[in-house]
């Protein structure tokens, strides 16, 4: 059955060593499909990894579903899963069934259980071939949808993607984007193109740190494209960090 997650975050500031990186950030999510837009170095992964509870908020307060995910654990394994840009920030095993089977223990089935669960997301994905498999074989994209195979099959309420489509091939981001079409919990989904938010409800617009615009993602999409056509028309990119 579908299910919404509602995201809470009120006056949201996440800093690092003293370099506020996210400020003032006050949304309220309900949407099954959520974009998350924004130039590079806007602080979309850190909005992603605050949203999962990976790191707590400097100040302000974020919760998903009612919970507070990064002082609750045991809810943050059950209620989000984060589908990182980089595949090796994610991977600790040397195998394809060892990555899937771990996050599914953690969340409580037993061996033989994780087995079969692992084994029905390979077949899933036509992959069962891959369950032996070595990871440090495998290349970047292939990785890639690892990583999203291990987080689907615990079916997390909402699966947070952090530029998921990042170096896959045509065929392999169009059988992973018909898998998210399909999944059944929310979706938070980081990127730079627009086409991936086809279909989607609302998007996020983050800017220099903070919420630039949020809504319908036609209206967001509009005035994004035209701040960064407009932009890219100027020689001047650096930007950078504040
Ligand atoms: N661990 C860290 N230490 C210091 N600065 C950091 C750290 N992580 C992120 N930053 C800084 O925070 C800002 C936002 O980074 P973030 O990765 O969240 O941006 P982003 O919008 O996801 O960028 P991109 O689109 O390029 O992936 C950048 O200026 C970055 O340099």
């Amino acid at each position: 059955m579908a299910t919404v997650s509602q995201i809470e975050i009120k006056d949201l500031a996440f800093a690092i060593e003293g370099k506020e990186i996210l400020h003032g950030l006050t949304l309220s999510l309900a949407e099954r499909r959520v974009g998350i837009v924004g130039r590079n170095g806007s602080g979309k992964s850190t909005f992603a990894r605050v949203v999962s509870g990976l790191v707590a908020p400097t100040s302000g307060s974020v919760t998903v579903n009612g919970h507070d995910l990064a002082k609750d654990r045991r809810a943050a394994i059950r209620e989000v899963g984060i589908l990182f840009q980089n595949p090796e920030h994610q991977i600790i095993f040397p195998t394809v069934g060892e990555e899937i089977a771990f996050g599914l223990e953690q969340q409580g089935l037993s061996k033989a259980d994780a087995a079969q669960e692992t084994q029905a997301v390979l077949d899933q994905f036509g992959l069962s071939h891959w369950k032996e498999a070595h990871i440090a074989t495998l290349s970047q994209g292939q990785k890639h949808l690892v990583c999203l195979m291990a987080i689907s099959a615990m079916k997390p309420k909402l699966l947070v993607l952090d530029e998921p489509f990042a170096g896959l091939d045509i065929p392999t981001k169009a059988q992973m984007n018909r898998y998210l079409s399909l999944y059944e919990g929310s979706l938070l989904h980081i990127t730079h193109d627009p086409a991936d938010l086809e279909g989607y409800d609302h998007v996020v617009w983050i800017d220099q740190g903070t919420l630039r615009q949020a809504g319908s993602r036609p209206e967001v999409m509009n005035a994004y494209l035209a701040a960064m056509h407009s932009l890219g028309e100027d020689d001047d990119i650096a930007y950078l960090s504040r």
